[in-house]
């Protein structure tokens, strides 16, 4: 569904280029749940705008849903953003308009999209009792929590049925019941819906509870999580609170197109490792990294 192949993004200032992804490599199935985590700077909102089509790659490859997106005219970028992706932001500001009411401002992206002109108020109706708010139709943004808030915003999202819900922060701005509320409203509807979604994120009990982690560093994907099998049937089973998400997922690292492995601190810390020349020898079919 999603293919970014050796992607580098450079942002041109006056004074300075900052190299904000060197040549990521991320594959992503149709229907994953997935988040990508980093630390601040490291290339994670540049990597979801570039999905998304709000930027475009310097160079390398980036093809989803079948469209090579370097390739494309600036027309045939609105239409994608118009029709394969739903944003959901952390600022709640730039998800919604204060003077509509909830059902208004999840029908505003249809009035961009002329084919599908019918049933607005009814599809806009459906949206909102999907994200649990069919009592808040009629409300205003002021009028509602920021839980619900971003309820809406994800409504919006899905308002011109998209193939793939990206969202930045999405829990970044509400207290952890809310947060937990959200993170459960994206495992319905990526398992109802199909949808595949992405969500960038430094919240931690939200990166536990999705198929797929993967850890940015320098532009670069480092590590990657994958979801034991026995979590996610655990995770289905039980209410979200009663989670710590300890020993949920399987770790691994990725190499990239030059074989390059990253090794975290805290691994080479176990390890003793605490210079940059390193011995590799293969020990009974296991590459073994040790101090000279
Ligand atoms: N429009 C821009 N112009 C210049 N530099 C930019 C621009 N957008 C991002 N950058 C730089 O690119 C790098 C990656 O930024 P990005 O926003 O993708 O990081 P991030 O991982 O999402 O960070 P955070 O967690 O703080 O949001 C940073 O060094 C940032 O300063």
């Amino acid at each position: 569904m999603i293919d970014c192949d050796s992607l580098v993004k450079i942002y041109k200032t006056d004074e300075v280029e900052v190299m904000a992804l060197q040549g990521l490599e991320l594959t992503i199935k149709k229907g994953e749940l997935m988040a990508v985590i980093g630390k601040s700077g490291s290339g994670k909102s540049t990597l979801l705008n570039m999905i998304g089509g709000l930027e475009r790659p310097t160079a390398g490859k980036l093809y989803v849903d079948g469209k090579d997106l370097f390739a494309m005219t600036d027309k045939e970028l609105v239409e994608y953003r118009k029709h394969t992706v739903g944003f959901v932001w952390q600022k709640n500001s730039r998800n919604l308009l204060p003077y509509m009411t909830a059902l208004e401002n999840v029908q505003v992206p249809m009035y961009f999209d002329k084919d599908n002109k019918e049933d607005r108020e009814a599809r806009a109706y459906d949206l909102l009792c999907k994200v649990g708010l069919k009592e808040k139709v009629n409300s205003y943004p002021a009028q509602m929590s920021g839980g619900e808030q971003q309820r809406v915003a994800i409504a919006i999202a899905l308002a011109n049925n998209p193939k793939i819900l990206l969202a930045d922060e999405p829990t970044g701005a509400v207290d952890s019941k809310t947060s937990d509320m959200i993170q459960d409203l994206f495992r319905k509807l990526n398992e109802e819906m199909g949808i595949t979604v992405i969500i960038v994120t430094h919240d931690i009990s939200l990166a536990n509870k999705v198929g797929r982690v993967v850890m940015i560093a320098d532009g670069k994907i480092s590590t990657e999580k994958i979801m034991k099998e026995d979590y996610r049937k655990r995770i289905n089973d039980m209410e979200s609170e009663s989670f710590n998400g300890t020993d949920s997922h399987e770790e691994y690292s990725i190499m990239d197109k030059a074989h390059r492995v990253q090794i975290s601190d805290d691994i080479l810390e176990a390890a003793g490792i605490d210079t940059n020349k390193v011995k590799i020898q293969v020990v009974d079919g296991k590459v073994v990294i040790s101090k000279e």
